[in-house]
């Protein structure tokens, strides 16, 4: 028994530290190209390449499955040679991860270029990314949104802030230097909290104008500079609602590419059951209430097509399972529906 349990042990312990070393290589390979231009420039000859069009991802539809082709640089060549655009492409293409066999992978804006011939000669389309998170699977969704709010990035930041001259990425494009004034500037993400209150037997959750017909979801807000993520919540709960958090667990983080790079901190907060009564701040919401167990599990399980009622209302739904927000209810019913510890 001892020696099947020591088989069993010293084999896993062994995948692990493969495990470990592909990923500990492949981190520092990656760094490496971000710190090294030569290296970088090198590399970009044996890369693939993510296609975007003014930020649109490019898919190809193949079946009723919507897959994110990678092109090899050759590949890229052939399309670019129709516009006699080939080499200042690869100046603008920005590094995004590698393979586990270390083949870098870039993404590259053309906007500059027509679209319907990309599209016609690749048999795909440039589509909006608040479309195409939805569609793609889940590993080619966190990849085009890093890789949009990288380009987003470099595509605002052409300039110095202080001297007004032009910035210059380095090869990777993991920041832009500008020589006049000797500032590098790096791409910035910003920090936003997003809340599911409850008061210990529901949740509250509310509408912002801009979301799309019935969908309801959990509070939201931008980090203050100089706040931690215990006072955002605090106060962004606050001014949105009125209620005062009482304690607060932090849940999970993402990334957002909307409207711009984020960094969505999940946390559970929980506020006094006596003092739950709601008081709206309207300009930044349209709704907020709160929502017993069975509505919420209803929710979950409602389409946004299905929640138009016949009256022109909808019922309520809840955000799709690629954003947080998602998360932070499934835990709430969870824990709701699992008898305590
Ligand atoms: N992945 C997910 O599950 C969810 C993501 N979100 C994202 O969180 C973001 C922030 O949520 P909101 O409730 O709108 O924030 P919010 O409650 O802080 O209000 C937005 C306002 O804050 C101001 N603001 C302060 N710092 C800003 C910055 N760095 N960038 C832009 N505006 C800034 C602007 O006036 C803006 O109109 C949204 O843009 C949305 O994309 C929101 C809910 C769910
Ligand atoms: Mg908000």
């Amino acid at each position: 028994m001892a020696a099947i349990y020591q088989a069993v042990h010293r084999r896993a312990s062994s995948l692990f530290c493969r495990l470990h070393s592909t990923y500990v290589r492949k981190m520092r390979y990656l760094n490496e190209l971000k710190e090294d231009d030569s290296l970088c420039r090198q590399a970009q000859t044996s890369g693939t390449f993510y296609l975007f069009h003014n930020l649109f991802p490019f898919l190809q539809k193949v079946g009723n499955k919507y897959l994110v082709p990678q092109l090899s640089a050759a590949e890229m060549k052939t399309i670019l040679e129709k516009f006699k655009e080939t080499e200042q492409w690869i100046e603008k293409s920005v590094l995004i991860g590698c393979s586990d066999e270390h083949v870098p992978h870039f993404a590259v804006d053309l906007g500059a270029l027509e679209k319907s011939v990309i599209e016609s000669e690749l048999k795909g389309a440039f589509t909006d990314l608040q479309k195409a998170l939805f569609i793609v699977d889940e590993k080619d969704s966190s990849v085009l949104a890093s890789a949009q709010s990288l380009l987003r990035w470099h595509d605002s930041h052409q300039y110095c802030s202080k001297s007004g001259q032009p910035t210059q990425k380095n090869v990777a494009g993991s920041k832009r230097v500008c020589h006049a004034s000797g500032i590098t500037y790096y791409p910035q993400t910003s920090p936003v909290v997003i809340t599911l209150v409850s008061d210990g037997s529901r949740c509250l959750l509310s509408r912002q104008p801009s979301f799309p017909p019935g969908m309801f979801s959990a509070l939201s807000g931008f980090c203050d500079v100089g706040e931690n993520v215990e006072e955002t919540v605090r106060r962004e709960v606050a001014e949105e609602v009125g209620l005062e958090v009482e304690s607060l667990r932090y849940s999970a983080s993402q990334h957002w590419p909307f409207p711009s790079s984020c960094l969505m901190i999940a946390c559970h907060a929980l506020v006094r059951a006596q003092q739950t009564e709601i008081s709206m701040n309207s300009q930044e919401l349209e709704a907020a209430r709160w929502f017993g167990l069975e509505e919420v599990v209803e929710g979950l399980k409602r389409e946004p097509r299905s929640s138009k009622q016949d009256n022109g209302s909808y019922l309520p739904w809840f955000p799709p399972k690629q954003a947080i927000a998602h998360q932070l209810i499934c835990e709430w019913v969870e824990q709701q529906t699992s008898p305590p510890a």
